[in-house]
């Protein structure tokens, strides 16, 4: 086999500056052995091309962790045992990249497909994070049914996965009462926030203000979506497998569904 390239480490520490939140020593040289273990698995099982250089730091890394750095940095510091949850992780983001950077938090991962989950699995051990990881491999809808998940988390997310209201459709069953739900969005209009309100509106939640980022190199721009329930989500919700992606909740979907 080829040797691999030296890990690189990112480029200055003006990305973290730009970020607003530093890793710690150790934090950095586990983004680091992060980084070769996506490399190493890479090889193995077709995860993600966004593996070197910029592709690392700032559209896997700095992509995941920016919308967290209110919390990263509150003055009275993260809450201890955090329960978070990354719907349809496939090669490890954004649930890993937190995993590191809350070093208290319990993560479950959920992806459908077998082989990125046992690569993800594979890499957590390496890098020591196996003890406060849950993987899941199952559809979402049958994760937001679940006892022992339902209602369970104080943070949910999920990136590149589907659009935005069957990703709502995904995550808010899954929260706490005071819990919230992270969309990692690209380019956002009026239109989404209509669709999306609509959605979260059936699903007895709320949108709370849009974050808004520049990725730095001229990545691109990014929205953050939090969503926070305003009562309990409704109990036909999420819907069967498939559902949600063939029916996303409409405009003009009523709050009381059949089911509900
Ligand atoms: C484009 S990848 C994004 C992976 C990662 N979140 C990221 O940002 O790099 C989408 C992943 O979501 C998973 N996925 C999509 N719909 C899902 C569902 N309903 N339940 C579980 N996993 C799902 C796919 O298997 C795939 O691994």
């Amino acid at each position: 086999m080829a040797a691999s390239p030296e890990p690189s480490a990112p480029a200055d520490a003006g990305l973290w500056q730009a970020l607003g939140w530093t890793p710690t020593d150790d934090q950095l040289a586990a983004l680091v052995d992060l980084q070769e273990q996506l490399r190493l698995w890479n090889c193995r099982v077709n995860l993600t091309r966004l593996v070197e250089g910029d592709d690392f730091w700032i559209a896997q890394v700095f992509d995941s962790l920016w919308p967290w750095v209110p919390l990263l940095t509150a003055p009275g510091g993260v809450p201890d045992g955090l329960e978070l949850i990354d719907v349809g992780t496939g090669g490890g983001f954004p649930g890993l990249a937190l995993a590191i950077a809350l070093p208290t938090a319990r993560i479950t991962l959920v992806d459908s497909v077998g082989r990125k989950l046992e690569a993800v699995r594979a890499m957590a051990r390496s890098l020591g994070l196996e003890g406060r990881l849950r993987l899941r491999c199952e559809r979402v809808e049958r994760t937001g049914r679940a006892r022992d998940c339902r209602g369970r988390f104080d943070r949910a997310m999920a990136r590149a996965v589907a659009s935005a209201p069957v990703v709502a459709e995904y995550l808010v069953p899954l929260l706490k009462p005071d819990g919230l739900a992270l969309l990692y969005r690209g380019q956002w209009g009026a239109d989404d926030q209509r669709d999306l309100e609509a959605a979260v509106g059936v699903l007895r939640a709320k949108v709370d203000p849009v974050q808004r980022r520049d990725l730095p190199a001229g990545r691109g721009v990014r929205h953050g979506l939090w969503l926070r329930p305003a009562g309990p989500c409704p109990a036909a919700y999420p819907r069967a497998v498939g559902v949600p992606q063939k029916t996303p909740i409409a405009p003009g979907a009523q709050a009381s569904a059949p089911g509900a």
